[in-house]
């Protein structure tokens, strides 16, 4: 109980750029060290264990002391992510947190269940489509819907192509219970440098084509804001 974490960054406040709670007021934590290395992610500087020595130890009282102060004491809803947060233990935090009326968030790709998910406010679970390069362990990403329990848990599926399209189908078949969130894969992830507006436009006018051509209209389809915004830069 209470064991430091290993924590990437903490920054805020900022606005959910992903998902069900997009353009929500947010203080994101970001866990270092993740369990899955998708060919693509925008996030390596919290997933590779070479930056390992870039991340803080930190007691969940740091943490919250840290979130408490960048939120100016208004209670928001705190975004965990990473990394896999799940490889730890964040019950300490979301408690410090829901003592004060904080609510919180957690987006993990479902390959490792943990008891306090069913403290979130809201689990986002995003499998991980073929061009990850990751395989989804089913039985682990079902075990995680479990343990979450009665807490809000959603699905945020990244498409980059056809296959990867299919495949989201695939799962929004597999869980009709779950709201299902899909955005067009970033191919761009260098953080030095600028984002193609137009580009990246462009992928979420296919996406949002292919899924009318075919009537799916199960998922909402979103952008990632932030990139929108501020392209690749960190802490934002
Ligand atoms: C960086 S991950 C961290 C949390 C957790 N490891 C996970 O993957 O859900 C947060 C979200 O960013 C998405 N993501 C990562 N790289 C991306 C990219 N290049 N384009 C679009 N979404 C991306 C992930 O799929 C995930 O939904
Ligand atoms: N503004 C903003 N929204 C986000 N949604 C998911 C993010 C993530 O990297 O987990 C993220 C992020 O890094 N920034
Ligand atoms: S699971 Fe998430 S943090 Fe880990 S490598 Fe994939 S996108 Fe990045
Ligand atoms: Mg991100």
């Amino acid at each position: 109980m209470n064991a430091p974490l290993r924590i990437a960054e903490i920054f805020g406040p900022t606005i959910q750029g992903e998902g069900a709670l997009i353009g929500e007021a947010t203080v994101f934590v970001r866990a270092g060290g993740c369990d899955y290395r998708c060919v693509w992610c925008d996030s390596l500087h919290a997933v590779d264990s070479e930056n390992r020595h870039q991340w803080a130890k930190m007691t969940p009282q740091q943490v919250w002391d840290r979130v408490h102060d960048l939120s100016g004491g208004v209670p928001l809803t705190v975004s965990i992510s990473g990394g896999n947060p799940a490889i730890q233990d964040f019950a300490p935090l979301i408690d410090l947190g829901h003592a004060q009326g904080y609510r919180f968030a957690c987006e993990t790709q479902g390959s490792i269940a943990k008891p306090w998910f069913a403290d979130l406010d809201m689990l986002v679970l995003s499998p991980k489509p073929p061009s990850s390069k990751e395989f989804v362990d089913w039985a682990a990403f079902d075990a995680c819907i479990a343990a979450a329990g009665a807490a809000n848990t959603v699905l945020k599926i990244v498409i980059f192509d056809d296959t990867d399209y299919q495949w989201a189908r695939d799962v929004a078949t597999r869980y009709p219970a779950l709201p299902l969130f899909i955005q067009p894969g970033n191919p761009e992830v260098d953080p030095s440098q600028p984002v193609d507006l137009n580009a990246a436009t462009a992928r979420l006018e296919w996406l949002v084509n292919k899924a009318s051509t075919d009537r799916w209209f199960t998922p909402r389809i979103l952008p990632q804001l932030h990139v929108l915004i501020w392209g690749n830069k960190r802490g934002v």
